[in-house]
């Protein structure tokens, strides 16, 4: 065999699974076409953070008047703050590439096909392992909306490089791409309209942490239809339309620009995945608590299982599958649905680690809920920061959390107090017991965890 771990794809998950196999001692190499960085780096996480930061600042600018202040007229400039962005990214590309190209792994950087389940062909040459760990990612899924094609649209890549600001916007679908991207363009200025098939907006959360977001949206002057059908696309007058059907009425609305954000799909196109035998499932390639396929040597990491696309798990994901990769006799590593977390970035931000309520009424296991509101908190009344609300869910004897959920102000932070809570079991009495600062945010966690404990005795 020439290499121990063969890994195919050099972004996050892959990066990480090629580094922890090293890091075991193995021979590896990583296949990658470029370009190099991945997706969090190039045109995800870290890009979109970048710019968010600027509307952030311009959303407090507009309410300097609420905290006793005046700004001149403040207006924003989207060619310097793609300038911004692109400066930061560039260094942190230069980083990830430099530790792709070290001597510890061979990184070549070609596409790869499976010619077997033990060997891949790239630039006409064959390469064989022990172990395969695809790490492919996701790309801007083609979902069918009649006339979209035609009239053309932007998408999360586009805006990331855009310089004009459009004076107009209609953003289709709001799940975490749209409902950031939405609210960065309505903060600088671009009238935005935002369409979306399921009934609240960011449809994977529990309602009640979705609902204070899109109050706050329509606040900030953005039009925001939810439960829509039947959406169609057309071009009148030069300006884009969008169709469809909302509260059982025919609708339109129009807007200079489209902002396509109706989803991602698993990137498995060129694989061919048939001649190693490896299968795909509902969402991606189908994975095992492991993160192995169909085929025991091979595994699937990252966005291209499409279990969670966040970038901290697929990196977890990628240390698994190395560990297993390397000890498939020994004790396997599993990845834990119980921790995994979400942060939207918008503001109120939208924050979860372990379970919704959506996910225990589902699977009809038992819960106790308890929720309370930012806008009775002492520290979000005098920080002005009142959209939004805490919920937790324990187990109903023991108290042992099961789900956190924060929509409001810093939610992707103080998340973090309730994953330690929930990395050692803890319970909601456990949470009582804590030391909290006064007068802080995170003191609204006792709150909800009070009542928790009381119900339970
Ligand atoms: C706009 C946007 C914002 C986001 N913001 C966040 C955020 O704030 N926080 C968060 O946690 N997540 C965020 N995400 C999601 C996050 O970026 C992804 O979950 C994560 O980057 C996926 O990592 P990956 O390693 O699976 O895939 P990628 O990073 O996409 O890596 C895949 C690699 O495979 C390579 N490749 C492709 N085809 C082949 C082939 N045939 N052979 C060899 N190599 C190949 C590619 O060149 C690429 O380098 C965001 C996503 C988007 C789109
Ligand atoms: N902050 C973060 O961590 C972050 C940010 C951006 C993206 N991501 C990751 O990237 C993934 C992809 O995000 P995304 O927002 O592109 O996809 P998504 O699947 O989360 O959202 C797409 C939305 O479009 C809606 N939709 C689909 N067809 C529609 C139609 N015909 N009419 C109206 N609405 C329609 C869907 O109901 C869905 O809510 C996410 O799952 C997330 O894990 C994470």
């Amino acid at each position: 065999m020439d290499y121990d771990i063969i890994v195919i794809g050099g972004g996050s998950a892959g990066y990480a699974a090629a580094s922890a196999a090293e890091h075991a001692g193995a021979k590896v190499a990583i296949f990658d076409p470029g370009p190099l960085g991945g997706l969090c780096i190039l045109r995800g996480c870290m890009p979109t953070k970048t710019i968010l930061r600027s509307s952030d600042v311009m959303g407090l600018m507009q309410r300097a008047g609420e905290f006793g202040l005046a700004t001149d007229n403040p207006r924003a400039d989207l060619a310097a703050i793609i300038d911004r962005k692109t400066k930061l990214i560039d260094d942190f590309t230069r980083y990830r590439v430099e530790q792709l190209k070290s001597p510890r792994f061979t990184l070549i950087e070609q596409p790869v096909r499976f010619v077997s389940s033990t060997a891949v062909e790239a630039g006409g040459k064959r390469y064989s392992a022990h172990a395969f760990i695809i790490a492919t990612g996701s790309v801007i899924a083609d979902i069918p909306v009649p006339g979209l094609a035609e009239a053309g649209f932007m998408t999360s890549d586009d805006v990331l490089e855009l310089r004009e600001q459009p004076d107009s916007m209609m953003v289709l679908g709001a799940g975490f791409v749209g409902v950031e991207l939405a609210q960065f363009f309505q903060r600088i200025g671009t009238q935005v309209t935002v369409v979306q098939r399921s009934g609240h907006i960011l449809s994977a959360q529990d309602e009640d942490m979705a609902r204070p977001v899109e109050a706050r949206f329509r606040e900030e002057g953005m039009a925001v239809y939810t439960g829509t059908r039947d959406l169609k696309i057309s071009v009148q007058d030069g300006k884009r339309c969008a169709h469809f059907l909302h509260e059982g009425k025919e609708t339109t609305v129009s807007a200079s620009t489209i902002l396509n954000a109706l989803g991602r799909t698993p990137n498995v196109a060129g694989l061919n995945l048939e001649a190693a035998g490896v299968k795909m499932g509902d969402w991606g390639i189908a994975v095992d608590a492991t993160m192995r396929t169909s085929k025991r040597n091979i595994f699937a990491v990252g966005d291209v299982n499409g279990l969670h696309e966040v970038v901290h798990i697929a990196i977890q994901q990628g240390e698994i599958a190395a560990h297993n990769a390397l000890n498939p006799d020994g004790a396997q590593q599993r990845f834990e649905e119980r921790m995994k977390t979400s942060v939207v970035f918008t503001d109120p931000a939208v924050a979860s680690v372990g379970y919704s309520e959506k996910e225990c009424l589902h699977n009809n296991w038992p819960y106790l809920a308890a929720s309370y509101p930012f806008d009775d908190h002492g520290k979000s009344l005098c920080l002005g920061e009142t959209h939004g609300l805490v919920k937790l869910l324990c187990h109903p004897e023991t108290g042992t959390l099961i789900g956190g959920h924060i929509t409001g102000p810093e939610a992707g932070e103080l998340i973090h107090h309730l994953t330690a809570v929930m990395y050692y079991h803890g319970t909601v009495h456990d949470m009582l017991k804590m030391p909290y600062y006064h007068p802080t945010l995170s003191e609204i966690l006792t709150y909800p965890a009070e009542e928790l404990a009381e119900k339970i005795g």
